[in-house]
Formats: structure tokens, C-alpha cells, sequence
């Protein structure tokens, strides 16, 4: 199936996604391309762990997932980001479906490392048949990073992780990180494009750092199927579809050759 467009919103950008961002995403339908969004939720997490008193640290970028912390990104996941995006992706007139990686076995994970992580897990297998049935129903899928692992237990994914799997098991044509900033900053500016060479540069200089890094590393790992490039944009001005070029940071496999 072509058109399909996996659109990561990140849990830093949420609440400033605007109505005409989520109009746009029923636009894409009608210009008969095939939305998927993936979400985060890193911060409504953050808060909620908080209000229960429940700690919580990140090791290597990843939440270390007990199994109370589980139940709880879970319940804000699942529960409160999920129904949240359905809810605005059909005020901007989208027919939205929520569901997590672990609902059909969408997301199959394995383990990452439990001793250092607990309950945190890395995509192996997605189930695209599934997200295909669900598109051939002129649905629109909203996806919370929960999986599954063989034996049925459920695991905490990294958003960007969930979503460049799901977008390299879709054979999907485009991948778009909606986050906070306004694509790869560097110096104070966004960068335009950036090779994958400069990204593993960027990580060890520290130019990229924290919650960027999933994001880059999900991007390069999906560079290696069929996408061209990988885009990283702020939400808060991102609106897609035909004609409304987004802005942001892409990330491509090397620079076209100049031309002399
Ligand atoms: N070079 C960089 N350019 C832009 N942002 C960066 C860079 N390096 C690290 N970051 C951080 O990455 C953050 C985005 O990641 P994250 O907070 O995980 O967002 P999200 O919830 O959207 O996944 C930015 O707000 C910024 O603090
Ligand atoms: C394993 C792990 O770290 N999972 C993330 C899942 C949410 C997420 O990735 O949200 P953002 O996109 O907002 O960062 C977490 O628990 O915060």
C-alpha cells in the first residue's frame, strides 16, 4: 500500500498541536494519503508518576519500567493521550482509531535489558496487516508505544522507536517527527538537511543529545528501508498536506552530489 505517512507527535509538543494540524491530517486522507500517528507522552507521564509519588528514572535515555510504573504509563498512554489525540484528530474531521502496540499484538517486543530497564522493550515484529485493514476502512490509527512480548506481557517502547518500526513494517513513504523544536538545531538554528554521517557525528560531538537521540537513531534505522528521508519539525507550526511544504530538519542518506 502506498501514501502511508507515520506522524510521531511527541509528548513535549501535545498541547500545542494545533486544530489545523489535526485538520490537515484528514486532509492527507483526502488527498488520499494514509495518516498513521504514533504518540509519546513523556512529560503527562512524568506528571501523573509524580502526583503518585512513584519514582521513576531514565537510564540511557530510556525510563527504567518496574511494574508500578508500567501500570501507570499504561493508564496515561493508553488512557489519557491516547483517547485525547482520537478526540482532535476527529474534531479536525478525521475518523480516528486508538489503540496500543499491544492490542492485536501490533508492537512485538523483546526485552531490552531487565535488570538495567525492567518492563522496556524494542520492536521486533509489527503486525501491518492489522494497520492495513484499518486504513482500508478509511480509519485513521492513533498508536501508544505499548508492546507485547510472546508471552503476552506488555512492555514500555520508546515512542520513536515504536514509530520508525511501524513506519519501516508499513513500507510507509514518509516519517515526520513532531516535537519541540524546530528539526536538528545547531548553533541556535535549524538545520535544513543532515546526512546520516553528520548525525553519528552529532551524537558524539554532543550537538545531539537526550530525547533527540531516540528520535535520530529511529530516523537512521528507517533510512536503511525504503524511506528517502526522515523529517523532524516543531509542532507548532506544523500543518501537512499538498503544497504546504513543512519546515524542520531532514534527515537524508547522504547529500545529492554537486553538480560542477
Ligand atoms: N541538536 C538538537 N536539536 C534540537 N533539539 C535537541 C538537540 N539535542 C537535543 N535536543 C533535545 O531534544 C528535545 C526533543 O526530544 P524530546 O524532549 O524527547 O521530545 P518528544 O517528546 O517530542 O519526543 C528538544 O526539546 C531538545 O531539548
Ligand atoms: C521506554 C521509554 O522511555 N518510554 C517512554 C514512552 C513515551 C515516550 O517515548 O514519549 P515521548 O515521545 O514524549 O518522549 C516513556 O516512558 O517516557
Amino acid at each position: 500500500m502506498s501514501g502511508i505517512v507515520v506522524i510521531k507527535c511527541g509528548g513535549s509538543t501535545l498541547e500545542q498541536l494545533s486544530d489545523d494540524f489535526f485538520q490537515s491530517i484528514s486532509k492527507l486522507k483526502q488527498e488520499g494519503k494514509h495518516p498513521v500517528l504514533v504518540h509519546g507522552g513523556g512529560p503527562d507521564i512524568n506528571q501523573m508518576l509524580e502526583q503518585l509519588s512513584i519514582e521513576s528514572e531514565f537510564v540511557d535515555g530510556l525510563r527504567k519500567t518496574t511494574s508500578v510504573v508500567l501500570d501507570t504509563v499504561e493508564m496515561v498512554l493508553c488512557g489519557r493521550v491516547n483517547k485525547q489525540l482520537v478526540k482532535r484528530t476527529q474534531e479536525g474531521e478525521g475518523l480516528a482509531i486508538g489503540l496500543a502496540g499491544c492490542d492485536a499484538n501490533l508492537l512485538m517486543v523483546k526485552p531490552v535489558n531487565v535488570e538495567k530497564l525492567g518492563y522496556v522493550g524494542e520492536p521486533i515484529e509489527v503486525n501491518a496487516d492489522l494497520i492495513h485493514t484499518l486504513i482500508d476502512q478509511q480509519l485513521i490509527p492513533v498508536i501508544a508505544p505499548i508492546g507485547v512480548d510472546e508471552n503476552g506481557t506488555h512492555f514500555n517502547v520508546n515512542a520513536d522507536t515504536a514509530a520508525g518500526a511501524i513506519a519501516e513494517a508499513l513500507g510507509a513513504n514518509e516519517l515526520i517527527f513532531v516535537t519541540d523544536v524546530d528539526g536538528i538545531l545547531k548553533d541556535g538554528a535549524a538545520l535544513a538537511t543532515v546526512t546520516e554521517e553528520e548525525v553519528h557525528q552529532f551524537i558524539q560531538n554532543g550537538v545531539i543529545y537526550g530525547g533527540m537521540i531516540p528520535k535520530v537513531r529511529a530516523a537512521l534505522h528507517s533510512l536503511k528501508g525504503s524511506l528517502p528521508f526522515v523529517r523532524i519539525v516543531n509542532g507548532k507550526h506544523a500543518v501537512f498536506s499538498a503544497g504546504n511544504g513543512l519546515s524542520g530538519t531532514k534527515i537524508v542518506k547522504q547529500t545529492a552530489p554537486t553538480l560542477s
